[in-house]
């Protein structure tokens, strides 16, 4: 497995070792033991799936406020999505910054994104499908959310929703309370 750090600090891609032959591919997605050793968290309690039809679906930007706070492993499992985090960690170095990768079901890449960041992807292709590993269960009055164009972070999304849902479209203006 190979992690390479991203702009946000503690953020990392994961990218699998792919072994191929005449029937097709086989690779690792987890080892609690290689995660462990990188410092990452090994436990997820919780894992979900999101399916998208349109190209261009927003949805995001979320994450769970304290003590539900989440790390979320993120990966394609069917088509390729720009996925975005963006970090909301007041003490952190690359504190309101973002960082994207572009996740896609045939490279097998994945996103670990650590707690307190947000996270929020916009679909480039129709029919994609994501799987989530969480590191704390979901807690309804935690959840909290940021918006896809908030200027805080001014994230450089490659093109405008097509789609997206109303609570993500109408999500106030960032300020520090929202993570509280
Ligand atoms: C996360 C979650 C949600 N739900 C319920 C709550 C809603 O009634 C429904 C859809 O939830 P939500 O609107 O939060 O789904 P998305 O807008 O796709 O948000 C998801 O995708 C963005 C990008 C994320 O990063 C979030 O982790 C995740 O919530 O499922 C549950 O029952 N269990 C859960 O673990």
């Amino acid at each position: 497995m190979k992690f390479t750090a991203t702009e946000v600090a503690g953020a990392f891609i994961v990218e699998p070792e792919i072994l191929s032959d005449e029937r097709g591919s086989f690779f690792r997605t987890f080892c609690s033991d290689t995660f462990a050793a990188q410092g990452l968290a090994t436990t997820y309690p919780q894992c979900n799936v999101s399916t998208n039809r349109q190209r261009g679906t927003l949805r995001g930007l979320h994450f769970q406020a304290e003590p539900g706070a989440e790390v979320k492993l993120v990966r394609a499992t069917h088509g390729r999505v720009f996925d975005v985090a963006v970090d909301l960690r007041p003490d952190s170095p690359s504190y309101l910054k973002w960082a994207a990768v572009e996740l896609d079901a045939a490279r097998h890449n994945a996103f670990y994104i650590p707690t307190g960041c947000a996270h929020g992807f916009l679909t480039l292709e129709d029919d994609c499908a994501l799987f989530y590993q969480m590191s704390a269960p979901y807690t309804p009055e935690l959840a909290r959310g940021v918006r896809w164009d908030d200027p805080a972070f001014a994230i450089a999304w490659p093109f405008a929703p097509a789609v997206i849902g109303k609570r993500d479209a109408a999500c106030p203006d960032f300020t520090e309370e929202v993570v509280r």
